[in-house]
């Protein structure tokens, strides 16, 4: 029988798939390489939430055939590293589109109303605030999309739909999808920086994006302007956005992902009154949560059954010698 490892419990959606193919699973209730490596080092398959996997770990698991991520997000994967030794990585692109999509407007709402610290002063009896807030209205603004792919293109309509103008900087999406939406396509990053209101960050965090809004960056935004990532801590340089928002260089941010998860409860940041934090949770939903567990269940179930499973981050896997005959 072949076997599973998830590093963290999985929706019972994907657990029923899993079944459904016959594989054994098995939770290592840790994303940490030599905490799992005990339960994953004998498996085809694993399905990794939290943590990361390294080369190290992938070699020391011979009959490894499939990584999943029941999500977009590889930046926990060596995926150089899995191609180089044959395994594909399931990724559950559009599963939690619309969740993600969802919870940047949200937050985009409640910085715009200041809304958290409104409520945090009212429990305490503070009424007399309602005049000092510094709420705004959303309709007529600009939004300045970092990175437009799922997430991104359904932030776009949402926000266009509520009157927003879309600014969208992505150098890998052809100007005339952008434009022909009615969005302004910019060449830069800068155009966004000078003249967003909102400011919401979608791209994967990689060498190319780590540190891509710091400390010069924030310094062009409006004093008014919310900056929201609900993509991945790393892409924002946090301690310059903590400088920046202590010294109210800009207005506030909104953060579901961090440098360091979970976030430790004395964390700077936590400090401040005009940042909104959530615990990367902007795919939790219980539509997104089914979606991607299911999603990353198929595709292994399919890997280890021999199948050329299309959803994966390394198409070039399939070059392999291990896939030579399939
Ligand atoms: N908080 C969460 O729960 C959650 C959930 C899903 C995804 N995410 C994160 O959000 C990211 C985006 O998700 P998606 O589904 O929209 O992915 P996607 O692949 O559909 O879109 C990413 C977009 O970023 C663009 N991009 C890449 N590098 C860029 C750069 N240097 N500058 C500007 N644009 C760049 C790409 O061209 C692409 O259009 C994921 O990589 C993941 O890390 C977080
Ligand atoms: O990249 C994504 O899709 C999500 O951020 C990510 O997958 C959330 O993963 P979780 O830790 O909930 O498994």
């Amino acid at each position: 029988m072949s076997k599973v490892v998830i590093t963290q419990p999985l929706h019972k959606d994907g657990m029923a798939v899993l079944n459904a193919a016959n594989l054994e699973t098995a939770v290592s209730n840790s994303g940490e390489p030599k905490e799992y490596l005990p339960f994953v080092k004998d498996a085809d398959g694993l399905i990794i939430r939290i943590g990361h996997i390294d080369r190290a770990t992938m070699e020391a698991c011979p009959n490894l055939k499939a990584i999943g991520r029941p999500g977009v997000g590889v930046d926990n994967v060596d995926v150089k590293a899995a191609t180089e030794l044959g395994i594909p990585v399931v990724i559950a692109p559009g599963a939690n589109t619309r969740s993600v999509a969802e919870c940047a407007f949200a937050m985009m709402f409640a910085a715009a109303k200041d809304m958290v610290r409104a409520d945090k002063e009212l429990r305490k009896g503070n009424w007399a605030m309602r005049s000092e807030y510094k709420a705004y209205e959303i309709f007529g603004k600009t939004l300045g999309l970092i990175g437009y792919g799922h997430i991104g293109g359904i932030l776009a309509e949402l926000c266009k739909a509520v009157g927003m103008s879309i600014m969208v900087y992505d150098p890998f999406v052809k100007k005339e999808a952008v434009e022909e939406k009615g969005y302004t396509y910019c060449e830069t990053i800068e155009p966004i920086l000078v003249n967003a209101d909102v400011i919401s960050v979608h791209v994967p965090l990689t060498d190319k994006t780590r540190n891509l809004i710091a400390k010069d960056e924030l310094a062009k935004m409006k004093k008014t302007a919310i900056l929201i990532n609900c993509a991945r801590g790393g892409i924002i340089n946090e301690q310059d956005l903590y400088n920046a928002l202590k010294n109210n260089v800009i207005q506030c941010a909104a953060l579901d992902v961090f440098d360091k998860e979970p976030v430790p409860a004395d964390d700077p940041l936590l400090s401040l009154d005009n940042v909104i934090v959530y615990p990367h949770m902007a795919g939790q939903t219980k539509e997104a949560a089914s979606n991607v567990a299911t999603m990353a269940a198929k595709g292994v179930a399919a890997i280890i059954a021999g199948e050329k499973w299309p959803y994966v981050c390394n198409p070039d896997v399939y070059k392999h010698p291990r896939w030579a005959n399939k």
